[in-house]
């Protein structure tokens, strides 16, 4: 049975991207450091929560990323800010017995609840999965290793996004792909505003109802049914994080620059569940 090998990677770069966020709304968890901790505090009912507050939807969502990949039979893949695993188990199953999955995460109680889920369960290819405690700024891999990554719900929280989005094309082999899945940030100005918590008047709103799409419904889905029933848990403060980290994520046109700027020789932004999700596929 596969055991956790905790690999500590050569420590956290500095973040000086330009994409470093301007402010968030929690100001105290701004830092690699900080944010380690956040995920460690949650890992314990990350999963739980996760299904409860988006009904069991993120396992599509997270289904369709692995999809996006092309991983198939004997790849060797990663699965890169990977939590307590989810996208790393559909991977396997991808891969099978003779491919082989790498987890990475800097949580290391996410890595122990991915582990301890790994032997709980049943299925024989999830021996071919190792969870490794790194970096996702300074990838433990050599360079042109995988054939193929995925990062779910992980580029969004890692400060520094251009040097991860740098790595992640390193150790991509040519023709490989990454599939980078989380929430979509709307393009649509008026949507963007009010994700940016512009206020406006009754009038603008019955103008611009039109332009209301699920995007808006998902600020009033986090504010008053997803950190509510954080709080119920004691970490409100967590999901108002979530809160500020998807309004200062990228948009779709952003992250496909990224990913050109990082090297990749296409990049194309597929906006899912109507808008609430976005996934991007980079080819090397
Ligand atoms: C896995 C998902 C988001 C990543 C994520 C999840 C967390 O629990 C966090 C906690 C603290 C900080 C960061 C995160 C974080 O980045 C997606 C599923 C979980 C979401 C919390 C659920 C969001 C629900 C939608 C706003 C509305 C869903 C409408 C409908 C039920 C589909
Ligand atoms: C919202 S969780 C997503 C977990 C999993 N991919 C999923 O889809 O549920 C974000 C994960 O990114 C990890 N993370 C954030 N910044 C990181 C970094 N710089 N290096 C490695 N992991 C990081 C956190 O520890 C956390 O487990």
């Amino acid at each position: 049975m596969a055991s956790l090998q905790l690999q500590l990677s050569s420590g956290y770069q500095s973040s000086s991207c330009r994409y470093l966020p301007i402010s968030l709304s929690y100001p105290s968890i701004r830092g690699a450091n900080d944010r380690q901790l956040l995920f460690n505090r949650i890992a314990p009912v990350y999963d739980n929560l996760n299904d409860m507050l988006s009904l069991g939807q993120h396992r599509i969502w997270k289904r369709m990323a692995v999809s996006w990949t092309g991983a198939k039979l004997g790849d060797c893949v990663l699965d890169l800010c990977c939590g307590s695993g989810d996208l790393a188990f559909l991977l396997s199953e991808k891969v099978g017995s003779n491919g082989k999955v790498s987890g990475l995460d800097f949580s290391r109680e996410q890595l122990l609840m991915a582990s301890s889920r790994q032997h709980l369960l049943s299925k024989a290819c999830y021996k071919n999965i190792e969870w490794i405690e790194g970096d996702a700024t300074d990838l433990p891999f050599p360079d042109r290793h995988f054939n193929a990554i995925t990062i779910g719900y992980g580029l969004r929280n890692v400060v520094d996004k251009r040097k991860a989005m740098q790595e992640m094309f390193r150790v991509l082999k040519p023709g490989s792909k990454a599939s980078v899945l989380d929430f979509n940030k709307s393009t649509q100005p008026f949507v963007a505003s009010f994700q940016a918590g512009v206020v406006f008047t009754a009038n603008q709103y019955l103008m611009k109802s039109t332009f209301l799409n699920v995007s808006c419904c998902k600020e009033w889905m986090i504010d008053n049914f997803v950190v509510p029933v954080a709080n119920g848990y004691g970490l409100a403060k967590e999901y108002e994080y979530l809160k500020g980290s998807i309004r200062e994520y990228l948009t779709g046109n952003e992250l496909e620059e990224l990913a050109l700027d990082a090297g990749f020789s296409t990049a194309k932004y597929y906006e899912i569940s109507g808008g609430l999700m976005g996934n991007l596929v980079a080819t090397r």
